[in-house]
């Protein structure tokens, strides 16, 4: 879907893409770096409007620097800032961009229909776009990137300025868009966290440089750590701290506390974070908690969150700065911002 071979571009005073070289193919990849990682400065690139100071960049096997245009009509694109005209309806404004993309009237009127529709926005549609909630605009802008029954879409932070209700409602639609089109997808955020729900494969960038490529699941792997978390009881008032002490005198390693600890949130600090050795440690656990009379609310292996992968690694601590928090999130519908 998109090649790029040692792409830089520099400005005067800041190097917003260096040496980038990159394969992504079909499906849904995140592109994650904190402001200013030089994400919206690829995408531009990528679209054939703002020149590469050196290397090259292909899309569908087009190339950047002399085949914009046919790049952009086989291609949509979801501008991260604000963009609407106000006067308009989401009607009017999406069958204009799908007449843009070439579209004949009859085809733009119907496909900004069904796009409007796939986007959530029903009557709201016949509205001018100025009285939309943020929300709204957000979709409208995802509608016309997809009007015109593109490849490949490249959507430059769509759940900026959104709740969290709208940001996995947002992000529900972008999984949908390749799962019921078949659009490949390559969403941008500063916020790990939110792209491994939605996916398959994640490219972090950080000073315009490649920090890592991988899939999805490379970076979110099962590991052999089981979250337990168990009532109180009367004979064990602070049952956590009960368990923890029969398991120890069991010879089960505790890898600790999750670390929701230091967010203060309620409930904290009630999960044991508990190494399985084999399936015997869910036994060991299940007993103990049975003998010392507790409730077993929950024991569940545990997947690693992008965002840890990070915490291991020597050196990408500006990812990790870009995205604190956004790796504990158990959809509580904390903003990680
Ligand atoms: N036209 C420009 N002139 C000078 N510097 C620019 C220009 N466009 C971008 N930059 C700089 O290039 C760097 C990368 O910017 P870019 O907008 O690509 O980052 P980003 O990852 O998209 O971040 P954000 O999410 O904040 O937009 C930044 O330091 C930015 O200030």
């Amino acid at each position: 879907m998109i090649a790029t071979e040692s792409l830089s571009k520099r400005f005067p005073r800041v190097t917003a893409l260096d040496r980038l070289s990159l394969d992504i193919g079909p499906g849904v990849t995140g592109l994650v770096g904190s402001n200013g990682a030089g994400k919206s400065t690829l995408i531009k690139i990528l679209l054939g409007l703002s020149p590469a100071t050196e290397g090259r960049a292909a899309v569908l096997g087009l190339d950047v620097a002399t085949e914009g245009a046919a790049i952009r009509e086989r291609v949509g694109y979801m501008p991260e800032h604000d963009c609407l005209p106000p006067d308009v309806s989401a009607t009017e404004f999406v069958v204009h961009m799908a007449r843009m993309s070439g579209l004949p009237p009859t085809a733009a009127r119907e496909r900004t229909a069904d796009t409007l529709r796939h986007v959530g926005l029903y009557e709201e549609r016949y509205r001018p776009i100025g009285g939309y909630s943020t929300g709204m605009k957000q979709r409208v802008k995802l509608a016309q990137a997809l009007v015109h029954d593109p490849k490949l879409v490249l959507l430059d932070e769509p759940t900026n300025g959104l709740d969290p209700v709208g940001r996995d409602e947002m992000l529900g639609l972008i999984r949908r868009v390749h799962t019921d089109f078949g659009i490949s997808v390559l969403v941008t955020s500063h916020l790990l966290g939110e792209l491994e729900r939605t996916c398959d494969h994640v490219v972090v960038i950080d000073g315009g440089a490649l920090l890592r490529s991988s899939s999805t699941s490379d970076f979110t792997r099962t590991t052999t750590t089981l979250a337990v978390e168990v009532t109180d009881s009367d004979a064990h008032p602070d049952g956590t701290d009960a368990l923890r002490r029969a398991l120890t005198g069991a010879g089960i390693k505790l890898v600790g506390h999750d670390g929701l600890d230091a967010e203060g949130l309620p409930g904290a600090g009630h999960i044991l974070l508990v190494e399985a050795t084999g399936e015997e440690t869910y036994d060991v656990v299940r007993d103990s908690v049975a003998g010392l009379g507790l409730g077993l609310i929950r024991m569940e292996q545990r997947r690693h969150h992008i965002a840890e992968v990070f915490r291991t690694e020597e050196a990408p601590r500006a990812a990790v700065a870009a995205t604190a928090g956004a790796g504990e999130q158990k959809g509580s519908g904390r903003d990680e911002h």
